[in-house]
C-alpha cells in the first residue's frame, strides 16, 4: 500500500497571465481563491486547486502532489524510503496550508523529479464551475489524472515507485523513434492503488521542462472534441491529434501549455477496482488509432 492517487500539480512560470488564459479559457479550470500576482490556482473540482502555478525566473515543472489514503499510509511510505536512505524532506505548517493538505514531505525520485507525498482530502466546500462549461473533470479518489516524467534511470525508477511508494505495473512499452536506439525507448505506467490505469508513468526521453505531460479527464467525447476546438481557436500548439490509447482505451490529444509540457486532454480510461485480478501487459503498438504526434513548433 501507500499512494492511491495525483492529487496536484506544481509548476513555475514566467507568465501567469498565459496560464490563467489557458487554464480558463482552453482547459476550463476555474481560478480559485488564493490566487493573486504571484501564485495562480486552477480548480478542477471540489478540492480547492489541483494546479499551482507559481511566478519565477524558470518556466518549469517542480512536481507532483502523491496522495497516501490515511495518515497512517502516508507515515509507512515515509518509513520505507527513509529506510532505503532516500532524504525525505519535512513539511511544515506554513507549506501544508498554502498546499491545502493536512501533511506533506518533500523528496526526488531517482531520476531527480521532485515529488511530494501527501495526506488529507482538504474540500473548497463551494462546488466547481467551469467558465467555459467544462461539466466536470473526473477526479475524486481517482485523482485529477497522471503524471509521465523523465528518467535517465529507468529500472531504479520503476523500483522507487514500486517499492516504495506502493505501486504497480499496468503496461509497459519500447518506443522506436526514427535514428533512435534499435532497442527503443523504455515507458512504463503504473498504477497508484485506486482505479485509474496509470497515475504515474517514467519515460526515457528528454524533458525540457521537467515533465513529459499532465493528463486530465473529461466525461464525453464532446467534451475532448470542445476543448480541441478552444485549444485551435486560441491558436493552442496541438502536439497530438486525436487518438485512442492501446493500454487505458483512453480517446485524448495533447496540447502545449504556456509551461511547454504537454496537457493530456481525454476521457473513457479504463478503470479496475481490483488490481489482484488485472495482469500488467506489455503493448507493441501505442495506439488504436490516432494520436500523431508534432513534436515541433
Ligand atoms: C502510449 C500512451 C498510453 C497512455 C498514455 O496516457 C499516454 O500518454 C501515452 C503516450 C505516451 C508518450 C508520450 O507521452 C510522449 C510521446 C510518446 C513517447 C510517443 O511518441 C509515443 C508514446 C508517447
Ligand atoms: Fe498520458
Amino acid at each position: 500500500m501507500g499512494v492511491r492517487s495525483l492529487a496536484y500539480i506544481r509548476v513555475e512560470s514566467r507568465d501567469l497571465e498565459a496560464w490563467r488564459r489557458f487554464g480558463e479559457q482552453v482547459v476550463g479550470a476555474a481560478v480559485a481563491p488564493g490566487s493573486d500576482d504571484d501564485v495562480l490556482l486552477l480548480r478542477l473540482d471540489g478540492r480547492p486547486w489541483r494546479f499551482r502555478i507559481e511566478k519565477g525566473d524558470q518556466d518549469r515543472y517542480l512536481c507532483a502532489g502523491l496522495e497516501c489514503p490515511s495518515e497512517a499510509e502516508w507515515q509507512q511510505a515515509i518509513d520505507r524510503l527513509r529506510g532505503a536512505g532516500v532524504a525525505v524532506a519535512e513539511g511544515d505548517t506554513e507549506g501544508a496550508r498554502l498546499r491545502h493538505v493536512r501533511g506533506y514531505v518533500t523528496l526526488d525520485d531517482p531520476a531527480g523529479n521532485m515529488i511530494e507525498l501527501v495526506w488529507g482530502n482538504i474540500v473548497a466546500g463551494t462546488p466547481f464551475v467551469s467558465p467555459v462549461g467544462v461539466p466536470a473533470f473526473i477526479t475524486g479518489e481517482m485523482g485529477f489524472g497522471h503524471v509521465v516524467l523523465p528518467t535517465t534511470c529507468y529500472d531504479a525508477t520503476r523500483s522507487f515507485y514500486k517499492d516504495l511508494l506502493g505501486f504497480g505495473d499496468s503496461d509497459e512499452m519500447r518506443v522506436h523513434f526514427p535514428g533512435g536506439p534499435e532497442q527503443g525507448l523504455g515507458m512504463s505506467f503504473m498504477h497508484a492503488a485506486g482505479p485509474r490505469h496509470h497515475t504515474v508513468a517514467v519515460g526515457e526521453f528528454p524533458a525540457p521542462t521537467g515533465l513529459i505531460h499532465t493528463m486530465v479527464e473529461v466525461p464525453t467525447i464532446d467534451d475532448v472534441g470542445m476543448a480541441l476546438d478552444r485549444a485551435v481557436a486560441a491558436g493552442v500548439h496541438i502536439s497530438s491529434s486525436l487518438g485512442r490509447h492501446t493500454n487505458d482505451k483512453m480517446i485524448s490529444f495533447y496540447m502545449r501549455s504556456p509551461t511547454g509540457f504537454d496537457i493530456e486532454f481525454g476521457c473513457g480510461g479504463e478503470q479496475t477496482d481490483d488490481w489482484t485480478k488485472v495482469t500488467p501487459t506489455f503493448t507493441i503498438k501505442e495506439d488504436l488509432w490516432g494520436h500523431k504526434w508534432d513534436f515541433g513548433g
